[in-house]
This record gives structure tokens, C-alpha cells and sequence, in this order.
């Protein structure tokens, strides 16, 4: 593994950042499954990366990637059933992991909708454990987030008590954001990815964007300035409106 790193991408739209998105997980697949024979990738939610995992789906990209080796993880979950129109999963599963050759044990849907939020964030890590091992802290080949206009990553929102979990993997938090209950992703977990990919569009983003690259590290402000794996590559893509205030587009 390399030591940490951060690349910057700025392109004028949606459909240029999500092929370019496309392209960039193809490749993350590829080197993946040639090293360690299988590809763990976890997934966002949010309407950001629709684009792309429809794109996953056709060619040229679904035939380049061998998904018998591929493992589908979440970053966070709402408290919905997985047929809601607000779950995280649904939006994957619609237009992507349907129309895929992925078996049902290779997909791991994080169960949001338990009232059990403890017991559903417990049985969610002992997946993890079964699929990664249980020494140490799971490594994802890939964690692709997005950023909401406060700065909030998977469902680490400002100012909670979650940015400062280490022991936990996955837990229950209470958001500002509809819908609040949700489980997700701690910062242990999120920083022990190979690889991590942001994708983030749009001008209301712009001020959060150049805080979180640009300003000074408070992440109890903007928590996405949490996401630092201690030995992957960060890779942020924008579009033009969400990238408009930072100084370095391209790095
Ligand atoms: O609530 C959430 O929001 C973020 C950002 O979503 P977007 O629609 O602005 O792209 C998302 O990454 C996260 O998974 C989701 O639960």
C-alpha cells in the first residue's frame, strides 16, 4: 500500500465527472482483483453518483470488471425499508446491482430499517468481519462518499459524537438531515481504505468544499476533513459549480 495521498479533478459536468468516476473504479477493480484476487468496494447514497452506477452497469465498463470478485458494502443507511425511495440501497440496486451478475451473498445491504439500531450496526460489522477477517480494521479497496452542503460524509454530520468514535466500525447515529435515523461508517473504518472517492457536484457545495480542502482542519465543522486513510490515495472529483471557489481544481 502507498502512503497517503490526494488528487483533485474538476470537470464541467455530471456525465464527464461519472464516466471519468467510471473509469476511475474500473481501474481500482482491476489492479484489486490482479493483487489480492477480489475487489471490496463500499457505496454512497445521495443522488450524486446515480449517474455513475448506471454507468457501471453498461458497457464499456460493466464487461471490464469481473463481478463474480466483486463485495458491495454501504458507507450509511437510513432507517427506511430497502424498497423506500430514500434508501441508499435502492438507489444502487435500481440502477446498478440488477442489472449485474452479482449473487445475492455479494451484496451486503446495510439494514438501516431494524429498530434495533445497535443490534443492526453489530450484525453489520460481524459481515464485515466475516468478509475481511477479524484482525485489525477492514481495509475497502474502494470507498466511494459524497459530501452534503454542510460538509457531512456517509452519515457523519457536524458536530456529533460519531466524528470521534475509534471503537466501533459501524453505528447508529440521530442526523439534522431527513431521514434521521441512520447507521454509518465510522472514521476508524473510512480511514483504513486503500482508496477512497469523492464525488461532489454542485454550487451549494462550493463554500464547504473549499473549507474542507482549503481552510483549516476542523473537522467537527466539516467532517469530511476526517476522511485522511492513514495509508490510501484520496481522490476528490468535482464539477465546475461545486469546485468554482477552490483555488487548486486540478492537483
Ligand atoms: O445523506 C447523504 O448525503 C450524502 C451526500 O449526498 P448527495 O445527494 O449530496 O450526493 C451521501 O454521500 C450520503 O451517503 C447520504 O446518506
Amino acid at each position: 500500500m502507498q502512503e497517503q495521498s490526494m488528487h483533485i479533478a474538476t470537470y464541467p459536468d455530471v456525465g464527464t465527472l461519472s464516466q471519468e468516476a467510471a473509469r476511475y473504479i474500473v481501474r481500482i477493480a482491476k489492479e484489486s482483483i490482479a493483487t489480492h484476487g477480489r475487489f471490496t468496494i463500499a457505496l454512497s447514497g445521495g443522488t450524486t453518483p446515480k449517474k455513475l452506477y448506471g454507468l457501471l452497469a453498461e458497457e464499456p465498463y460493466r464487461s471490464q470488471i469481473d463481478w463474480a470478485l466483486v463485495e458491495i458494502f454501504w458507507s450509511d443507511e437510513r432507517n427506511v425499508p430497502p424498497s423506500s425511495q430514500d434508501s441508499n440501497y435502492y438507489l444502487a440496486k435500481e440502477v446498478l446491482l440488477d442489472k449485474v451478475p452479482l449473487a445475492e451473498k455479494q451484496i451486503h445491504r446495510m439494514p438501516g430499517e431494524d429498530p434495533d439500531r445497535d443490534a443492526a450496526s453489530q450484525a453489520y460489522e460481524a459481515d464485515l468481519r466475516r468478509t475481511f477477517g477479524s484482525a485489525g480494521i477492514p481495509a475497502f479497496d474502494l470507498i466511494q462518499l459524497g459530501m452534503g452542503p454542510e460538509g457531512h460524509t456517509a452519515s457523519l454530520f457536524p458536530h456529533q459524537p460519531s466524528l470521534h468514535e475509534q471503537q466501533r466500525l459501524i453505528m447508529p447515529v440521530d442526523v439534522p438531515k431527513p431521514p434521521p435515523p441512520r447507521l454509518t461508517f465510522t472514521p476508524p473504518l473510512l480511514n483504513a481504505a486503500i482508496h477512497v472517492l469523492f464525488l461532489v457536484t454542485g454550487a451549494e457545495k462550493a463554500e464547504a468544499v473549499q473549507a474542507v480542502l482549503e481552510g483549516p482542519h476542523q473537522p467537527d465543522e466539516y467532517p469530511a476533513q476526517i476522511v485522511r486513510p492513514t495509508q490510501g490515495e484520496v481522490t476528490w472529483m468535482f464539477d465546475t459549480a461545486a469546485a468554482a471557489n477552490l483555488r487548486n481544481k486540478q492537483v
